[in-house]
């Protein structure tokens, strides 16, 4: 005789065998008819309670594993979409950051020469001067104007001097120091500070932008020398800052008058 194993197949095979047994009308009478009818309920019974519970049981696994599941993929796409909205944040940011950074330069820059503009100059020559009275050091300041500028702009046009302003705005660059603050004032008009700087020293430099700038022309027909005349003071202790413009003015004024083309100071 076979020993069940106790799975439903099992149970269901003995239930059949049982059954079979009971159908036979050899059998009908037999005094152990009633005890195995009671055994084969029986079976049946458990067969059918076992089968419910792996139903539910089977049920709640599949519901649990979809659950999982289900969380597991909202996660993901949140963090797709977070992934998503940072690399947006980033660029956003990385535009805005451009875009201010644009406007500043635009704001500060000279559009022709790409120098510091007036508003830049005016702002430096504020904290200069402070920091020059604070710290108890020079500060150079220098006005250079360029000459007969009138005059290129007639014979060769104004793009012409355009061009020329540009070059003399290169000049500019290529001869002042690191530390040194410089733009374009306006017109043909520049304005440099020249920080910790001795006489002799501002006059140096200055001297070396003014004949680099005597080496140019301008105009392909009978071209036209540039040339340029300066006026430079020392800030004075504790003096206004326009007060010190005013001479750096008088005395670019009295270059001109002396000819144009060179450098005087103005004490
Ligand atoms: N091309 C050009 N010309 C300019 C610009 N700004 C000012 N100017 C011209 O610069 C000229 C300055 O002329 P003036 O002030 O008479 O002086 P100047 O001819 O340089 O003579 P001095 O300063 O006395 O040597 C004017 O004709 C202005 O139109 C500019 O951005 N581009």
């Amino acid at each position: 005789m076979t020993r069940p194993s106790g799975s439903i197949k099992d149970g269901k095979i003995l239930l059949e065998r049982i059954q079979a047994a009971l159908e036979e009308p050899d059998h009908a009478r037999h005094p152990l008819r009633p005890l195995l009818e009671e055994v084969s309920a029986h079976i049946l019974g458990q067969n059918q309670r076992m089968e419910r519970l792996l139903r539910i049981s089977d049920g709640y696994h599949l519901l649990e594993h979809n659950q999982s599941l289900t969380l597991a993929e909202r996660c993901e796409k949140q963090l797709r979409r977070m992934e998503k909205l940072a690399r947006i944040s980033d660029q956003y940011q990385r535009n805005l950051w451009e875009v201010t950074e644009t406007l500043r330069q635009a704001a500060n820059q000279d559009s022709l020469t790409g120098l510091a503009n007036r508003r830049f100059l005016m702002e430096r020559l504020k904290d200069e001067t402070q920091r020059a009275t604070r710290k108890d050091t020079r500060l150079a300041i220098a006005l250079m104007d360029v000459d007969h500028f009138k005059q290129i702009n007639d014979r060769f046009g104004h793009e012409v001097g355009d061009v020329a302003l540009c070059e003399i705005a290169g000049a500019v660059r290529q001869g002042v120091r690191r530390y040194d603050v410089y733009g374009r004032w306006g017109g043909e008009e520049f304005l440099l500070m020249l920080p910790d700087t001795r006489r002799d020293e501002a006059m140096m430099v200055l001297e070396r932008i003014r004949q680099t700038i005597s080496t140019l022309t301008v105009g392909e027909d009978d071209p036209i020398r540039l040339s340029a005349s300066f006026g430079v003071t020392l800030l004075r202790s504790g003096e206004d800052v326009d007060e010190a413009l005013k001479r750096a003015d008088d005395a670019l004024f009295e270059a001109k008058r002396a000819g144009r083309d060179r450098v005087v100071v103005g004490d």
